[in-house]
């Protein structure tokens, strides 16, 4: 090969080069609004006014008229982006709505991507089943962004247990292709998808409220209402409830009918701190209970039992339950009624972020 032929050989290579670093890479063209009349926007566009509206103002792809000029500069945008997506690069609706296919479980209602992000919602009353180590995995490669609920925890119709999105608004596919890898592995390794939801069964309660004052009639029963709301609102229900006043014989004789009459779950309402009359705890053990604890970590929900009785659960409930709508109790319950065993570890885990305050 002559000099000429090697100087046209790497003109060529450089012209490929070009070429194909035109095609691989993402270009973005910023143009200002005034000259953007005709253009299609790259991305969803959000308007924030503080107190009255969060949200998408133009979706990706809309064709900007005069008339969106004010309203564009309104929110700050005196330029757009004229995109041309790379070959290696995905566009953040995209690679949220990939991360999200990969990750959930089918049963799981996938959103449309909305500023850039795809929602995941549950489609029966369930308990999210999450596997932190995966989300933590996924969240550790960077510019990508899986946010969940807790594992365990209570999910409603239509409730949301995670979202996906990429940070930049372009990423790179292999960085998507990495989360679809791990939930592949982690599917075949477990036979459920990393995010799932498993539906909770009805459960047939049987409720104790203790209390000489409620029994007496000296004030009205709030506590039953309260617990009957939150089995309820999970898809159970309070099947019978009696009442005790704070005799221990009285309560251990209640909890034993309740044992015999063979309901999923028993509660026992009120008398669970440290008063001379609070009986319960000392009931409960009595009736034959074998007591997983007696007091949780967790502010509200400190006085809290749980234990079981001939292999049912058997919970003493203190006060705070009948008016704090998320205590040590509401943590446990999703599990309880779907027949999870609780140990003392899961009460130990009750105290790290458990201070809500009571
Ligand atoms: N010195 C301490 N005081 C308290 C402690 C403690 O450890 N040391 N613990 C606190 C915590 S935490 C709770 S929760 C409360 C209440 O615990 P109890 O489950 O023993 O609640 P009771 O004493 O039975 O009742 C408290 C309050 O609520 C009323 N009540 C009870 N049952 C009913 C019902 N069915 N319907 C309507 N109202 C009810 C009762 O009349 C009392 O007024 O203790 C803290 N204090
Ligand atoms: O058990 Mo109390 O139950 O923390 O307010």
């Amino acid at each position: 090969m002559n000099e000429q032929q090697l100087k046209q050989q790497i003109r060529n290579e450089n012209e490929a080069a070009e070429y194909n670093s035109k095609a691989q890479s993402t270009s973005l063209q910023e143009v200002s609004v005034y000259s953007a009349i005709g253009l299609r926007l790259a991305h969803d566009l959000t308007q924030i006014i503080p107190g009255q509206f969060k949200g998408r103002l133009f979706k990706k792809g809309h064709l900007i008229t005069e008339e969106d000029i004010p309203k564009l500069l309104d929110i700050g945008k005196e330029h757009i982006y004229v995109m041309e997506l790379g070959e290696h690069d995905l566009h953040e609706d995209e690679a949220a709505r990939r991360m999200a296919q990969a990750l959930m479980d089918d049963q799981l209602v996938l959103s449309e991507p909305h500023e850039g992000k795809v929602s995941v919602k549950s489609s029966v009353v369930g308990i999210a089943k999450i596997a932190k180590e995966i989300v933590d995995e996924v969240n550790r490669i960077g510019e990508i962004a899986l946010a969940t609920i807790r594992n365990n925890q209570a999910v409603m119709v239509n409730g949301q247990l995670a979202a996906t999105r990429a940070i930049p608004l372009v990423v790179n596919k292999q960085k998507v292709e990495l989360v679809e890898q791990i939930a592949k592995q982690y599917r075949a390794a477990h036979g459920a998808a990393p995010i799932s939801v498993v539906a909770l069964p009805q459960r047939q309660i049987g409720l104790l409220t203790t209390g000489s004052e409620v029994y007496n009639g000296r004030i009205k029963d709030k506590f039953g209402p309260a617990v009957k709301a939150k089995l309820e609102a999970l898809g159970s229900i309070v099947a019978e409830q009696r009442f005790a006043p704070d005799d221990r014989d009285i309560i251990v004789r209640e909890i034993r009918e309740l044992v015999a009459c063979g309901y999923d779950m028993i509660a026992v309402t009120g008398g669970m701190s440290v008063d001379p009359d609070d009986r319960t705890p000392g009931a409960i053990a009595a009736s034959g209970a074998e007591i997983v604890s007696y007091g949780t970590p967790m502010l509200p929900g400190s006085m809290l039992l749980v234990g079981y009785i001939e292999g049912v659960p058997i919970v003493g409930l203190p006060g705070c339950v009948m008016h704090d709508p998320y205590t040590s109790f509401d943590v446990l319950l999703p599990r309880l009624l779907l027949g999870e065993r609780i140990d003392k570890e899961d009460i130990v885990a009750l105290g790290y972020g458990g201070l809500l305050g009571c």
